[in-house]
């Protein structure tokens, strides 16, 4: 039997690392595998599964057996080394910046790959482990297409206005601006929409990405018109282990007063912040949440007021709100922490149905509430396994 063409879809988060493979029929895409490992570092869980949903391996490790990226990529790569039923037409991965240039999804060659290494310091978390499976497989299958998607490619079209910092421009025009991530989750909640929720779909929504790197959109009528991540993914509102938004002047201060150098500031902002930082516990949600101590119900605190306080600067962009998605691991999964978010949000009409939102239903607003609430799962990979395919066509 000859084997099924497919796409193998590849996404590195910050705690988690997660596949799909993808069998191209003559009407599109149809899921034949996915599978993650998350809670890297903290309480690493392999979970695959078949198109249908039915469970093929699950399996979980202390959190020192699968400290990192790299460890989960070695673990992962072994699964999908032994995939034997597909003949695979092109790799789809998430690269998280793709900087000034990369607008669009790009066919990966050996002046691209070092194009995009060059944005390694702006995404340290991320973009090395974007990159290695795209060199490694290069190397070992020199003939098969590799696309890189990026999470920046969704924002570019926002005004300058917006996406400028309030520096000389010569700075922008070197390419210091605001660039936002999670773009491939936002595009697939933003295609989503119509079909889940049509009365909001062509107006003022906030798409709430809370995942470990965490941040917020203002989609006007699908488009990306502001976010909450900057230059970096470090801005905007607390993650894991990074802080969000930060005066400046903390980063000179770090310098002159406590002698950081570049590297102890990197390891601090990107490792040592955000809920972990701020704990002492951890930068999983789910410890703090199972957690008595003081510290993990303050860390709670201040990422709720974080979150309230985007929420309504992004209300601000959009000039009113008429709806607010929740996805990624939080928003997906935390229904004590969307019912925290959207009582902060009751000034701007948002009204929750507490069984709707304990159930983790699609659609969480009380009948009477003027701003639609809404549990959209993302699927960054769709997105990705879709450029891939417009790509090869
Ligand atoms: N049931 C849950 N309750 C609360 N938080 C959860 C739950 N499941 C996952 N999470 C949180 O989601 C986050 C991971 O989300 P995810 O979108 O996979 O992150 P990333 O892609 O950034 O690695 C972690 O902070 C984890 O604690
Ligand atoms: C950009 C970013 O923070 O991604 P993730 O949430 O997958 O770590
Ligand atoms: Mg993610």
């Amino acid at each position: 039997m000859p084997r099924a063409e497919a796409i193998l879809v590849i996404n590195a988060g910050s705690s988690s690392l997660k596949f799909q493979v993808y069998h191209i029929t003559g009407d599109g895409l149809v899921c034949h595998q996915k599978g993650q490992i998350d809670g890297i570092g903290t309480r690493p869980a392999l979970r695959v599964r078949d198109g249908d949903g039915r469970v093929l391996a699950e399996r979980s490790w202390p959190a020192d057996a699968v400290p990192d990226l790299p460890a989960a990529i070695a673990i992962l790569s072994d699964r999908i080394s032994a995939l034997d039923d597909i003949h695979l037409s092109a790799v789809g991965h998430r690269v998280v910046h793709g900087g000034p240039d990369f607008t669009a999804p790009v066919l990966m060659d050996l002046p691209t790959l070092e194009k995009l290494a060059r944005y390694q310091e702006l995404a340290p978390l991320h973009q090395p482990n974007n990159l290695a499976p795209i060199r490694l497989a290069m190397e070992v299958a020199p003939d098969l297409p590799q696309v890189a998607c990026f999470d920046t490619a969704f924002h570019r079209g926002q005004p300058v206005h917006a996406d400028c910092y309030a520096l000389p421009p010569e700075y922008y025009d070197q390419g210091v601006c605001r660039y936002g991530f999670h773009g491939l989750s936002y595009e697939y909640i933003a295609q989503r929409l119509p079909e889940v929720a049509p009365e909001i779909a062509g107006g003022r929504v906030i798409v709430a990405h809370l995942g470990s790197g965490a941040s917020m959109c203002a989609l006007k009528a699908g488009r990306s018109i502001d976010s909450t991540m900057g230059f970096t993914a470090l801005d905007g509102i607390p993650m894991g282990t990074r802080p969000g938004q930060l005066d400046p002047g903390i980063v000179l201060w770090l310098i002159s007063h406590e002698g950081m150098t570049v590297d102890d500031v990197t390891e601090l902002l990107y490792h040592g912040s955000g809920l972990r930082g701020l704990s002492g516990i951890s930068g999983d949600m789910r410890d703090l949440l199972e957690s008595n101590d003081r510290r993990a119900g303050f860390a709670i605190d201040h990422f709720v007021h974080r979150c309230a306080l985007h929420a309504g600067m992004l209300a601000a962009a959009l000039e009113g709100l008429d709806g607010v998605v929740f996805t990624a691991g939080i928003g997906e999964n935390a229904p004590a922490l969307r019912a925290r978010i959207a009582a902060r949000l009751g000034w701007l009409g948002a009204e929750l149905d507490q069984s709707a939102n304990d159930a983790s239903a699609v659609k969480i607003s009380a009948s009477r509430s003027s701003v639609g609430l809404y549990v959209i799962p993302t699927d960054e990979e769709l997105i990705i396994a879709q450029q891939t395919l417009a790509l090869l066509r």
